[in-house]
């Protein structure tokens, strides 16, 4: 029985203690956001989100070139629009050739071969209301007109090249809609749908709304999106997107015990991300002196990945790239 007690013996060298962590970060796991902008030379930082920038593709181009050479594998495309003036109610330039995404899939698809592009699919940026949905008239979910936007915004970026389309839409039947599009473009083998399955109500992305101008103009998003005290309702979900064949799940903000839930009912990656929030918030407590921004960085991502989470979307992408061998 004392020898059973014994456990420093296991993790007493750096190498054996690196063997106890089941899983381990490396670069190809870092999935990097970026808010892009349809004017595209505009280069500005975004105030609420430590060294962010939103960029329009002619300076996203030269910012991506040297990470891709550190080992940058993969991004996700956030649209920040040209401007309130060109929102309306179902979100029509989220897929406009004027809007920010659709002109930069080509342009970065030839300029990195080799990245895996992902473009985030969502009506918040794009919409009048700041809902990632159409409403009817009283301003209620209209589910069935957005799962049938959210799926033509999808086909649009599927047919523009894209890898991987990821709606956080939350509509029920987006993921089965998107499928059934892809399929009859012929696109099903070439697009993958990285489902945003256990999206939640969260308090956590209040800097992205500032970066991408995607707050709701009126009420919140707490009737289409996950209650923070759920747990249930993401098992829910995340079951009835694998069904409907996501490619992938994705979970946000990166709780632990819902990526842990995503990874059990999964045979498919499952996708966590470090919204802009929990960011900012490892940011901010690293300027109180409450700990070290590096070790901050590193335990709030080896959290989540011994979690089970097999990819990260994280600001922290650039850092990792440097922090990494
Ligand atoms: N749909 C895009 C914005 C959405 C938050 C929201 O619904 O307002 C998240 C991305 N899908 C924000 C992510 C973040 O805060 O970093
Ligand atoms: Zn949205």
């Amino acid at each position: 029985a004392a020898i059973a007690s014994q456990l420093k013996s296991g993790y007493n060298h750096a190498v054996s203690a690196l063997w106890q962590a089941e899983r381990q970060l490396h670069k190809g796991m870092f999935i990097y956001p970026i808010f892009l902008s349809a004017d595209p030379d505009l280069e500005e930082p975004i105030k609420s989100l430590p060294n962010q920038y939103r960029r329009g593709v002619n300076k996203l181009i030269p910012f991506l070139a040297p990470l891709v050479a550190k080992g940058l594998h993969s991004v996700i495309l956030f649209g920040s629009p040209p401007g309130a003036d060109v929102k309306d109610a179902s979100g029509s330039m989220a897929d406009s050739l004027q809007g920010p995404i659709m002109p930069a899939i080509p342009r970065l698809r030839e300029a990195f071969p080799d990245l895996y592009l992902i473009a985030d699919v969502s009506l918040c940026e794009y919409t009048d209301h700041g809902h990632c949905a159409v409403l009817f008239e009283d301003g209620t979910v209209d589910n069935e007109a957005s799962v049938a936007r959210v799926s033509d915004v999808a086909l649009s970026f599927a047919k523009a090249g894209i890898h991987c389309v990821a709606p956080s839409d939350m509509s029920d039947g987006r993921i089965r809609a998107i499928k059934l599009k892809l399929i009859s473009a012929r696109l099903e083998s070439k697009v993958a749908v990285m489902s945003y399955s256990a999206k939640y109500a969260s308090c956590f992305y209040g800097p992205f709304r500032e970066a991408a101008a995607s707050a709701p103009a009126f009420g919140d998003r707490k009737r289409y999106l996950l209650p923070p005290p759920a747990r249930g309702l993401a098992r829910k979900a995340m079951t009835r997107d694998l069904q409907e064949g996501a490619d992938m799940i994705m979970i946000k903000p990166a709780y632990p015990d819902i990526i842990s839930d995503g990874k059990q009912l999964s045979n498919v990656p499952v996708i966590a991300m470090q919204v802009s929030g929990e960011f900012a918030m490892v940011h901010a407590a690293a300027a109180a002196g409450v700990f070290d921004l590096k070790a901050g960085a590193f335990e709030t991502t080896e959290i989540i990945v011994r979690s089970g989470a097999d990819a990260i979307l994280s600001y922290f992408t650039p850092e990792f790239l440097d922090w990494l061998s």
